[in-house]
């Protein structure tokens, strides 16, 4: 089994749980009341690299990474350095995070708001939806091609804007088959937890140009973000690095900064 057949085996048994607890009527309704969802794809789109920033207390790979005991105070730090999007891992198990998460992030910030976890029913979306996401992750490896298709279709009905997570090849052309708007590219390979940066640049060719391209994992600091810029990166995804380090702010703003450097070939404006 691989460690992302564990990681969904243990979602679906949280799953299970919520959904004995809290009906899906009772999420459609608190949906309703949410905050309209927000335009992800603008969101990301535009002059310059764009920074999504992540709130992950650990991981399966690296185990505890930081405590993050005010997660809306680490995104409004990043928010102020120039975030474009927040990321937000739900994840229990493997990552330590919560709905509740979500909710505070969402209630401190007023740039977008992604959940990231490992959604493989309806009910999820409508989760995110009701704890005021504006965006969700929909991994290919995790899900079959009707489910994908579905899950696509269901979260742009209810407002929400997917991003799309491909490890290859193969599975950028079935998120474009799917209608993927967002494509993320992870260097990280989440069967084995190895990861390549080398992964963008051979995968983001298959990309089209209409599809907005994101490279998740792996950045360290500008240095990354560069490389990842000049393979075609309309946008890239840092966690670790940022949780990890002293002053998340000033961490952020230089990455920015360096995403707007003219020097940068970047694809589209
Ligand atoms: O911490 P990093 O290496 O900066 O990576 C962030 C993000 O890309 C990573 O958390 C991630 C990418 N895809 C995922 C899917 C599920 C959980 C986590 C992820």
């Amino acid at each position: 089994m691989s460690v992302l057949d564990e990681i969904i085996d243990g979602v679906r048994a949280d799953l299970a749980e919520r959904q004995a607890r809290v009906t899906l009527d009772e999420l459609k309704e608190r949906a309703a009341k949410a905050p309209a969802a927000k335009d992800g794809v603008a969101a990301l789109r535009g002059d310059g690299v764009k920074v999504i920033c992540e709130v992950k207390r650990s991981s399966p790979s690296k185990g505890a990474l930081a405590a993050i005991a005010d997660p809306a105070g680490l995104a409004a730090d990043y928010e102020a350095g120039g975030a474009a999007v927040i990321s937000v891992l739900t994840e229990q198990r493997r990552f330590g995070g919560s709905l509740a998460d979500l909710e505070t992030v969402r209630a401190r910030v007023d740039i977008p708001v992604l959940r990231k976890d490992f959604i493989v029913t309806s009910y999820q979306l409508w989760e995110a939806r009701a704890y005021g996401a504006d965006l969700v992750l929909l991994i290919v490896a995790a899900l079959d091609q009707p489910a994908l298709e579905s899950l696509i279709e269901r979260a742009v009905s209810i407002g929400l804007t997917p991003l799309v997570e491909v490890h290859d090849e193969d599975e950028v052309e079935r998120a474009v088959d799917a209608g993927a708007k967002i494509i993320g590219v992870n260097a990280r390979d989440l069967k084995t937890l190895e990861v390549d940066r080398g992964t963008f640049e051979r995968v983001a060719p298959e990309i089209p140009d209409r599809i907005v391209k994101v490279a998740e994992s792996g950045v360290r600091g500008p240095h990354d973000l560069i490389a990842y810029a000049n393979a075609g990166a309309d946008a890239v995804l840092v966690g670790e690095s940022l949780v990890t380090g002293r002053d998340p702010k000033a961490a952020v703003a230089d990455l920015v900064a360096a995403g707007e450097h003219p020097a940068l070939r970047h694809g589209r404006s």
